[in-house]
């Protein structure tokens, strides 16, 4: 690499020459690839703590945040806990502020919970369950903590050789010294579609959904299929339909259940085509809802209320999922025809 070092021995012209997403990017990239470079980098960088894998928030009124916690403050806990401070080392790179310092994320599942809450004053929270309450910065950077946290606690050997794999100091890749084998953080690809039939779109619901929530179809790649393929096979898999056209919107990284990249389209069924034939395995229901019902539901928010005729009316996912984009283009969209 031809900017390897530079960094290093001449930062200011390195500064001077490089827009600071550039100088950012370039830099973490130098820290995944040198040992030595990244040791330095957290002995000056801030950690985001985890305890088996759930984050430490501090929560402010209605919504959490990740405190940035200094090495030196982690030391000095980790002194009074007795922890040798070698820990550190376990920690993974997760990203870096515009000034260059690096952030890490530890997990500190082998101490006492109770004790860094009360020591850092804040509590290790389900990931799932603080999510939506996340500050903007906060959800992607926990989200990918948790996923590489994740990985190296779940890949410790060598599936060749059988024998213990070691992780580099910033966490992307491990490496059994036995055969040379290089492994990579893995996550899984995902489509989600949003379904429409040119004047409605079509929403459905797991059995394990929060009650009143529907969401646009997902569904993980098989081997060997494009993201279009998965696209249509998802579709008719799950309700029966044939897809017509489709096109890309967005990408997210998505925590749950396991680390996923999930890949966002719109699709078009036609419409005279739109009778759904539900796949019981897979979903609890599917229904076709009216821009009105929809503009409603993004009103409303993450409520679901009993109406007159006694059904529940139903709600969206919240903001930070890439469904909820998927359906506010939908609304965008279908707001912008003309009638
Ligand atoms: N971000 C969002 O807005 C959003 C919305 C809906 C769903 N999702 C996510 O999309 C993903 C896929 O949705 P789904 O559950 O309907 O998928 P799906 O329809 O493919 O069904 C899940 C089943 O697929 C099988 N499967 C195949 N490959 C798998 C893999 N790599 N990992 C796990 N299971 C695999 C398993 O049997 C699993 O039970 C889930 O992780 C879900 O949380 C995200
Ligand atoms: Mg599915």
């Amino acid at each position: 690499m031809i900017y390897q070092g530079v960094y290093r021995r001449m930062p200011s012209l390195w500064c001077r020459l490089h827009s600071t997403y550039v100088k950012k990017m370039r830099y973490l990239s130098e820290l995944k690839e040198d040992d030595v470079f990244c040791k330095q980098a957290q002995n000056s960088g801030t950690f985001y703590l985890f305890h088996n894998l759930s984050p430490f928030l501090q929560k402010v009124g209605s919504k959490y945040l990740a405190p940035q916690i200094s090495v030196a403050e982690i030391k000095m806990a980790l002194g009074r806990f007795k922890e040798n401070e070698k820990i550190i080392e376990d920690s993974v790179l997760i990203g870096c502020s515009d000034e260059c310092m690096a952030y890490f994320a530890l997990d500190l599942g082998s101490l006492e919970k109770s004790a860094i809450e009360s020591e850092f004053k804040g509590s290790f929270t389900e990931l799932r369950k603080a999510f939506f309450q996340l500050d903007g910065r906060d959800a992607p950077l926990l989200s990918s903590a948790q996923a590489l946290l994740r990985w190296h606690d779940t890949h410790q050997y060598c599936s060749k050789t059988g024998q213990p794999i070691k992780k580099n100091l910033a966490g992307s890749k491990r490496v059994c010294h036995t055969n040379g084998i290089i492994y990579y953080p893995q996550m899984s690809p995902a489509v989600i579609t949003l379904v429409s039939d040119g004047s409605r779109c079509l929403l459905a619901r797991q059995a394990s959904f929060p009650k009143g929530m529907y969401s646009a179809l997902a569904g993980f790649c098989d081997v060997g299929e494009t993201l279009e393929e998965t696209v249509r096979r998802e579709v008719a898999e799950e309700v029966g339909l044939e897809v017509e056209s489709l096109w890309y919107s967005a990408s997210q990284h998505w925590p749950f259940l396991n680390s996923s990249l999930m890949i966002a389209y719109h699709a078009r069924v036609q419409p005279q085509q739109t009778k759904i034939n539900i796949n019981k395995l897979e979903l609890e229901a599917a229904s076709w809802f009216s821009l009105e019902e929809v503009v409603e539901a993004l009103r409303r928010g993450a409520k679901s209320l009993k109406q007159e005729n006694g059904n529940f009316s139903f709600y969206v996912p919240p903001k930070w999922a890439i469904a909820h984009q998927l359906i506010q283009e939908w609304v965008k969209q279908q707001q912008s025809v003309p009638v």
